[in-house]
């Protein structure tokens, strides 16, 4: 299990590139950053020019058996994604949504691919593969959604552990507007699922390091009010986060309307059932009006933005310039399988382009910049999942939460080491530091991903790689 492993002391040389703020980028060239036995940054070092600046280096903090890793290819040390939003269940169906929109979406391809997961075996290879994947693009901290299943529900936060991903795992409350063959049976027996895998987590990881549990009524339409107010109320006594979804399509905001219509709004849905707090991620807020934003900022809920899931069931533009210039606090989702890639990094380029398109019909102050989305899918992501102080950026202390970018790679060209030598700075290494995390962000994918770290432990590594 991953809380046994044994974690050498490390120092990491080499650029380093991570977020300073929203709008910009800290980009060292010339970095060294060590990492102690727990999995923490105990320095960062900046003017570290060659490997023969590394035995000064190891020697000012007494680290001279550490262990060195050093990037290649022209590449760097970047934060690890955080996905504030992914439905681990949905996996297989990535891709596969037509024409649909939200509620025929549902009925369609999502509900009877979730319902099968009662299934272990099939559980449990789709699960195993969904960690391994989204460890491979560089997410290092999940926020999941399973499904109804206790079992493998359970199962998927024992994956998360022993593959060493940080994750909220939720089981999925849905009491109403489900289909008979998936759906809880009732709120006691809702409540009584979810009890058992928080007390599943507890059992395994007792402080909630890597794995925590997340309460998770799925949307409004699919809980009665009674089993919102009862996962509120075990939101509230146990501090234990909560996720849902609020305002991603038109039809689902009108039914949220009829079915509950003593709410002020879809936002007032939850916060009158106790579900609206600091520690409440919200998924899409696509179409909050001025009075729901104001009611989310009030509470600290987060929001995660999930702009690939947002085109392909065209459900809107979230407006995320705005949101974040309100004051809200927002971090970047997948949505697998509404959003059509496990890839955080492709949700970058995806937020970028959807406030484009914003910005075309609403003037250029809707654009989002890379810089910007960067530190989304990082720290703001973190501020979502409440682990800001942890993980996000490369601040002593902070754990090593890692990814390992290597650009220009000989294996990935095709060409042998030789070829490649003869003309080195052909296609990478002429570009001012700003352009290659550009050319990263635009052209890059998971061959890209050289090696991947949660506190400290190593947690993927790529077949040619070795560190
Ligand atoms: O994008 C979404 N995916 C889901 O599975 C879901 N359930 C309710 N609302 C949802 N939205
Ligand atoms: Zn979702």
């Amino acid at each position: 299990m991953a809380a046994a492993q044994k974690i050498k002391r490390t120092v990491y040389v080499g650029p380093f590139v991570h977020s300073q703020s929203l709008q910009k980028l800290d980009i060292c060239p010339t970095g060294a950053i060590g990492v102690d036995e727990t999995g923490k940054i105990a320095f960062v070092e900046r003017d570290v020019k060659d490997i023969g600046d590394v035995i000064p280096v190891t020697q000012k903090h007494g680290w001279q058996n550490s262990q060195i890793v050093r990037t290649k290819d022209n590449g760097f040390f970047f934060p690890g994604f955080i996905d504030t939003h992914i439905h681990a269940s949905q996996y297989p169906n990535t891709g596969i949504f037509g024409k649909s929109t939200l509620l025929d979406w549902l009925n369609t391809y999502t509900f009877p691919l979730e319902s099968s997961l009662s299934d272990l075996s099939k559980a449990r290879r789709v699960y195993n593969r969904v960690v391994a994947r989204t460890l491979s693009q560089g997410t290092t901290t999940a926020a999941y959604y399973a499904t109804i299943h206790v079992p493998a529900t359970n199962l998927l936060a024992d994956i998360c552990l022993a593959k060493g991903q940080r994750a909220f795992v939720g089981r999925v409350c849905m009491n109403a507007m489900s289909p008979e063959y998936y759906r809880d049976e009732s709120t006691e027996a809702a409540m009584r699922s979810t009890r058992e895998c928080i007390e599943h987590v507890r059992g395994i990881d007792p402080g909630f390091e890597i794995v925590s549990p997340i309460i998770t009524p799925r949307f409004a339409p699919s809980c009665t009010r009674e089993c919102l107010r009862e996962q509120g109320k075990l939101h509230q006594e146990t501090g234990i986060p909560c996720q849902t979804h609020i305002s991603e399509n038109k039809n689902e905001i009108e039914l949220v309307k009829e079915l509950f219509p003593e709410s002020k709004s879809y936002a007032d849905v939850y916060d009158s059932a106790g579900l609206l707090t600091e520690k409440t991620i919200l998924a899409h807020a696509v179409h909050l009006t001025e009075e729901e934003k104001a009611l989310i900022k009030e509470r600290e809920a987060k929001i995660s933005h999930c702009p690939a899931s947002n085109t392909a069931l065209t459900s809107g533009s979230a407006r995320v310039r705005q949101l974040i210039d309100q004051g809200l606090t927002v971090g970047l989702g997948t949505d697998v399988s509404g959003g059509f890639s496990p890839s955080i990094l492709e949700m970058v380029r995806q937020a970028v382009w959807v406030s484009r398109h914003v910005a075309m019909s609403d003037g250029d102050q809707a654009k989002l910049s890379m810089e910007e989305a960067l530190y989304l899918a990082t720290r703001g992501g973190a501020k979502v999942v409440g682990l800001a102080q942890k993980v996000g950026g490369f601040d002593v202390g902070m754990h090593w939460d890692a990814q390992m970018i290597s650009l220009g790679s000989v294996a990935e060209d095709g060409l042998t080491g030789d070829e490649i030598h003869k003309d080195p700075v052909d296609v990478w290494g002429w570009e001012s530091w700003d352009e290659r995390v550009a050319k990263w962000v635009y052209n890059g994918d998971d061959r890209n991903t050289a090696a991947v770290w949660v506190k400290g432990r190593l947690v993927h590594q790529r077949a040619s790689f070795r560190p």
